[in-house]
């Protein structure tokens, strides 16, 4: 078992009705005390289920999102109108779920670029919008999935070789065991530099891995090596993933 820096705060409900409750009121929250700081809240978005969770969560919470920021913690390297680019998946419910989110709001990748070239111009994209903390872009929020390999971002235990970057923020990916092959992805630099990084995992299916990642802290799961440095962890599980994290709950 390694040790993670970071405390982590383990949030365990019993539906989905509670699970959107808890993401909204966290993102409410952290919304609130960037304002404190800030103008803009800066949070960086995952895909897979996280687009309906956090839609829900966003419409429940009844939140003003006028001041908040939306980046990509991965991409699939897609064109932007395909059924597989993350940011089409988010503008395709926001519009009709959530019109007052504006096209602007978004600092996405430009996937139209060749896959090197897009994820080095997201880089400077990056470090030209979000707030610097310690040298490096400081997100106040990102918003994580674990995939049931432990995978997270577009991190693969296959490529252990993408955890060992040090000196790029984003990086592309080839080849990604899950596909579409071409991605691009956040490294750990940036991810363990946010001020709060928040885990949504459901299903049976990720019970064990959850417990791996977050009990055992076993670093062949990607997601284990998410531990923001002067920052919060926060993991948010259903009673089917969080079987064996119960104990860790508050
Ligand atoms: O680009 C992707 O393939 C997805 O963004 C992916 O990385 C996802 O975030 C995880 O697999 C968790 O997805 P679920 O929460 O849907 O299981």
């Amino acid at each position: 078992m390694s040790k993670r820096k970071s405390t982590l705060k383990v949030i365990s409900v019993d539906s989905e009705i509670d699970l959107v409750q808890g993401l909204g009121e966290l993102v409410k929250r952290l919304a609130k005390e960037a304002f404190t700081r800030q103008e803009q809240f800066h949070v960086g978005l995952s895909g897979g289920s996280m687009v309906k969770l956090l839609t829900k969560a966003l419409i429940e919470a009844d939140v003003d999102t006028n001041r908040w920021l939306f980046y990509f913690c991965d991409e699939r390297h897609v064109p932007e109108n395909s059924e597989d680019n993350t940011f089409h998946a988010y503008r395709k419910h926001w519009k009709t779920e959530l019109p007052r989110i504006r096209d602007e709001q978004f600092v996405k990748a430009d996937t139209s670029l060749d896959l090197e070239s897009c994820a080095s111009n997201y880089e400077v994209k990056i470090r030209t919008e979000v707030p610097i903390a310690g040298s490096l872009p400081q997100f106040d929020l990102l918003l994580l999935g674990m995939g049931p390999d432990g995978h997270t971002c577009s991190l693969f235990p296959e490529q252990p070789e993408s955890l060992q970057q040090i000196h790029r923020l984003v990086i592309p990916i080839r080849n990604s065991p899950k596909p579409p092959p071409e991605r691009i992805t956040f490294t750990l630099p940036l991810i363990n530099n946010a001020r709060h990084v928040a885990f949504v995992v459901t299903g049976a299916e990720k019970a064990k891995v959850v417990e791996d990642v977050f009990v055992e802290v076993d670093k062949l799961f990607p997601a284990a090596w998410v531990d923001p440095k002067n920052g919060d962890l926060t993991l948010i599980v259903d009673e089917n993933s969080g079987r064996y994290v119960r104990s860790l709950s508050s």
